[in-house]
């Protein structure tokens, strides 16, 4: 039946506003209910990441290396993969791609590849997650200790662990030199990544009752040829002796050497060998342009000074093999003002000093860094266009490092290597390591002798010349310290000529190798060896422990978790020679030198004159971005034909007699050495 209008029971509509009321407080009401029932479901924050985790672990048995191109194709934590896509890092390198998957399933790894292959990250990765599959908190305690072999280095990697860890909820430490051991002591149980240099952990174990690892999951060891080249092989045996057995070991290395497989013995259990070049054609990236030029000794100089004139756009890095040489070259290069920022970074540096350095060359878009070996291995300067290495190598895995310091991560980079005549074999050294390096010639055209400009400086400036004079001594003595008998030759030295290239009249005496053209005995080089152990360094002051506790303070506050801070000072390590320290030491050299000039006084050539250029640069100024005359990059390097210097070079000669002559010499030298070594750890 239709319904009318009027009919009794249709009534009239219901009203829309009082229905939608009605239908208001239901939907409301069912809404309350269910979310109290989801309340009631919800699980704590801990449990859903362990089930995470479990679904993780689950998938590391299925890491197929060949699938892998980016770090999300791996089973890793959000936490992690935040933090790097943060970071911008998403795809992964080959050392990478092989070794985290490994990691992951708990297996001692022991990774080798190129400079600049990205080993920073393999390690920092499974660390994450180590400790994240443990929801460890700051409560464990150490979980995780990195060890790196310097300061820098260390520095280097907690940077990188706070950008990709940020994250994560875990405390990290970083003790590398300063604040005193009982400040430390009060804050190294509450860490639970530490990352450290090798000699003030020891200390800490030794020394700081409330230390212990007895929890540590996982030990790095980092840079680990560069850890036993400073002659921490022993203080790398009592670390390890003090670590519980039952952890997971990971050991990275640019290079693979007998002592780095005898460390890898004795850290490592049942290790995954991970050597991602070793079937490379090179042992350098591909990035990576090398050539080498042959020069006189006494043309170095001026063969550098004429390459940064016509590099002034780029940044560089130039290798020499002792610090004095850095010291003194560095400040007369400064004068000679170049047009392009040169700054200098070797061991005799202030820690805080070196930081800086560091820092203001990382920050330069064109600069040129005169270094030691200090900054040959590990450390990550951006954007290096050059690595000159004006001293040749001690050997082929020190050119390796040297000049990894340039084309980094898909970056291009050139590396010219300067070697004397008497140097050329080093050439087949590098070949047999397969770096494939090419000699070139110098344009003549371009080449601008400074030698007249340094004996001008130095009539001026009586303490550069007492520079010039320690540049002089250091540079002799490193070659004749030198084990690769090979390549290294005292007695073939232009030493007069090497002095006045200095800026020096005269060449200073230097009396061990008079002593040796004399009486080249065995008693002779132990002795003369003996002599030139440099003084240890002494302790850092108050004064310089405070002032490397603020800058510190400063640059490094603890990752996360109340930033909490630590400091702590490396321990008995020569290269952090002190300003005292360096003053003492060269007081030691100048009573060496004041006896020297006394006799050379007498026969020296008249001082050059004032002239108007000397008298007007008294001060040196530390940066030279003002150039006197602006050019364009000149193609110094650029003509491979021409010898610029008339040198005939004859084939390479094969050293075969006087090896066997010199043999029973060499074997002490080499004992030598290898003391020297143990207590020298650099330069
Ligand atoms: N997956 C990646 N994606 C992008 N950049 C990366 C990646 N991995 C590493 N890098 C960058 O490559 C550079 C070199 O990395 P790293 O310092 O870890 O190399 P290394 O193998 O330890 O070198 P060395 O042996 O000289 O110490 C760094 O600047 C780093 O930021």
């Amino acid at each position: 039946m239709v319904k009318t209008a009027d009919s009794p029971g249709s009534g009239a509509r219901p009203d829309p506003v009082r229905s939608f009321n009605r239908w208001k407080k239901k939907h409301s009401h069912r809404q309350n209910k269910k979310k109290q029932l989801r309340k009631q479901l919800k699980k704590p924050e801990w449990q859903v990441e362990r089930e995470d985790i479990s679904r993780l672990m689950l998938n590391y048995e299925k890491i197929n290396v060949s699938e892998i191109t980016r770090f999300s194709d791996f089973p890793l934590s959000k936490k992690t993969l935040k933090g790097l896509q943060e970071a911008q890092y998403r795809l992964v390198t080959e050392i990478q791609k092989q070794t985290i998957g490994l990691a992951l399933q708990g297996k001692d790894v022991l990774g080798a590849a190129k400079t600049g292959s990205g080993k920073t990250l393999a390690f920092l990765v499974p660390v994450l997650e180590a400790l994240y599959r443990l929801q460890w908190t700051s409560t464990d305690g150490l979980g995780v200790l990195i060890i790196s072999p310097t300061r820098e280095l260390a520095y280097q990697t907690f940077e990188v662990l706070r950008k990709v860890g940020k994250n994560h909820d875990f405390s990290a430490g970083l003790i590398i030199g300063g604040k005193d051991l009982k400040h430390e002591a009060e804050r190294i149980n509450n860490i639970n990544i530490l990352v450290c240099t090798p000699g003030r952990l020891l200390q800490h174990m030794d020394e700081t009752v409330s230390f212990h690892a007895t929890d540590l999951q996982m030990l790095v060891l980092d840079e680990a040829d560069r850890i036993l080249d400073m002659g921490f092989a022993d203080t790398m045996n009592a670390i390890i002796e003090n670590l519980p057995k039952k952890r997971q070991t990971l050991l990275f290395s640019a290079t693979q050497t007998k002592s780095v497989k005898d460390l890898a013995r004795l850290s490592l259990k049942n290790p995954e060998y991970v050597w991602v070049h070793e079937k490379a054609k090179y042992s350098t990236p591909a990035t990576l342009e090398q050539n080498y030029i042959v020069c006189e000794l006494q043309q170095k100089i001026s063969v550098l000074y004429s390459f940064l004139r016509s590099h002034l756009k780029k940044k560089s890095i130039v290798f020499f093999s002792s610090c004095k040489e850095v010291q003194y070259l560095y400040r007369v290069f400064c004068r000679l003002r170049p047009g392009i920022s040169i700054l200098a970074l070797h061991g005799r540096q202030q820690q805080m000093r070196r930081m800086e350095v560091y820092n203001e060359f990382v920050r330069k878009k064109a600069a040129v860094l005169f270094a030691t070996d200090i900054a040959a291995r590990g450390l990550d300067f951006p954007a290096v266009n050059w690595v000159l290495q004006f001293d040749c190598p001690e050997d082929a895995n020190t050119y390796i490092h040297r000049a990894g310091r340039t084309a980094r991560y898909k970056e291009d980079g050139e590396a010219l290597l300067i070697l004397l005549p008497s140097e050329k074999a080093m050439v087949q050294q590098l070949l047999q390591k397969k770096v494939p390096v090419k000699e070139i010639k110098i344009n003549p055209e371009k080449l601008i002798d400074v030698q007249k400009k340094l004996e001008s400086f130095l009539a001026q400036d009586q303490d550069l010349k007492e520079r010039a004079q320690r540049c002089f001594v250091s540079y002799i003595r490193s070659v004749y310290l030198m084990k690769n008998k090979e390549v290294f030759d005292v007695s073939k030295l232009p030493i007069p000529e090497y002095a006045l290239s200095l800026g020096l009249a005269v060449a200073p005496r230097v009396r061990f190798l008079q002593k040796m053209q004399k009486q080249p005995t065995k008693e002779l080089v132990m002795s003369e060896a003996n002599k030139v152990i440099e003084p240890r360094a002494p302790s850092l002051t108050n004064d310089e422990v405070e002032e490397f506790r603020a800058y510190f303070s400063e640059k490094m506050s603890i990752l996360q978790k109340g930033g909490k801070r630590l400091e702590g000072r490396e321990h008995r390590l020569a290269n952090d020679i002190t300003e005292e320290a360096e003053e003492e030491e060269e007081e030691e050299e100048e009573e060496e030198m004041e006896e020297k000039l006394a006799k050379v006084k007498g026969s020296q050539a008249p001082s050059f004159p004032n002239t108007s250029e000397a008298q007007k640069i008294k001060e040196v100024p530390t940066q030279f971005l003002d150039r006197d005359d602006e050019e364009d990059d000149a193609d110094f390097l650029k003509v491979k034909q021409r010898n610029v210097f008339g040198l005939d070079f004859k084939e390479e000669k094969t050293l075969q007699v006087s090896l066997l002559l010199m043999e029973g010499l060499l074997l002490y030298c080499l004992t030598v050495l290898k003391i020297l070594r143990i207590l020298l750890p650099y330069e």
